[in-house]
């Protein structure tokens, strides 16, 4: 398939055991300028597909496409065109913003004026700009997770997966990185995010699925899930789908 046309990710067969399956035949294909969000009770299995699909966990069985190139014959050409935010990022603390921003761009080999031009401007959107100066082992949790979203974002990624990326985060920085996430997918890109507060999947989501077992058991718009079930909220939907027997 022409790279232009693929899905931001198509996942098929994927297959990951702990001794016990975590991941167990995930079949999950997101739009280019979605934002999708990935949904399911704990240990359902989120975190091992993300970091499968970031490259950082090697699958047992099964393919990942990031838009359109195969993860596992071209992995270094798939990883450059999407941004991973793991629920607990590692910032180099003896680094102020810019300098960390500067460092991370260059690991990308994003020109140095541009870098300069993006990191400013990141700093400022997520109100770090007053703290460009200062030791990021200084900052607070909500901070430093802003600051590592900033470092996500540098090298201009189409496809952006953050696992839990709004736990912790005071109203204004949660309003901060939300609307960051809507402007990435208004320019065009990808957002998949993982959350356990269903009232963001309900406001920012166009699409969410629902993990289980390792496994999707439901998918669609909000509507289309509340349709399959009685529930009236997303959490009554969840909670019905993810019920065990
Ligand atoms: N490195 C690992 N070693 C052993 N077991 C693991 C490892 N990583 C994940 N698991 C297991 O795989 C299963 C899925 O875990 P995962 O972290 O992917 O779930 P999750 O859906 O992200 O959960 P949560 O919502 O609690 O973060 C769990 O049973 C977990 O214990």
């Amino acid at each position: 398939m022409k790279d232009d046309l693929a899905p931001a990710l198509r996942i098929a067969g994927l297959h990951k055991s702990y001794g016990r399956p975590a991941v167990d035949g995930l079949d999950l294909t997101v739009r280019r300028g979605e934002l999708y969000a990935l949904l399911g009770p704990n240990g359902a299995g989120k975190t091992t597909t993300l970091r499968m699909v970031a490259g950082l966990v090697a699958p047992d069985a099964g393919s990942i496409e990031v838009l359109g190139i195969d993860l596992a014959s071209t992995p270094q050409e798939a990883k450059r065109r999407l941004a991973y935010l793991p629920d607990d990022p590692m910032l180099y603390g003896k680094l102020k913003p810019t300098e960390y921003l500067e460092f991370v761009a260059g690991l990308w080999g994003v020109d140095a004026a541009a870098a300069e031009t993006r990191a400013r401007a990141l700093l400022d959107w997520l109100d770090l700009d007053q703290h460009a100066h200062e030791l990021a082992e200084g900052f607070s949790r909500g901070m430093k997770q802003k600051l590592a979203l900033a470092g996500a974002l540098i090298h201009e990624p189409e496809l952006l997966i953050l696992d839990e990326p709004l736990t912790g985060l005071d109203a204004g920085a949660a309003r901060q990185v939300k609307d960051l996430l809507l402007s990435h997918v208004a320019k065009g890109g990808t957002v998949i995010l993982t959350t356990h507060i269903l009232e963001v999947a309900e406001r920012l989501a166009q699409r969410i699925g629902i993990i289980q077992q390792g496994r999707l058991i439901a998918e669609g718009t909000l509507d289309e899930l509340r349709e399959r079930t009685s529930g009236a909220s997303l959490e009554d939907v969840f909670l019905q789908l993810t019920a065990q027997p």
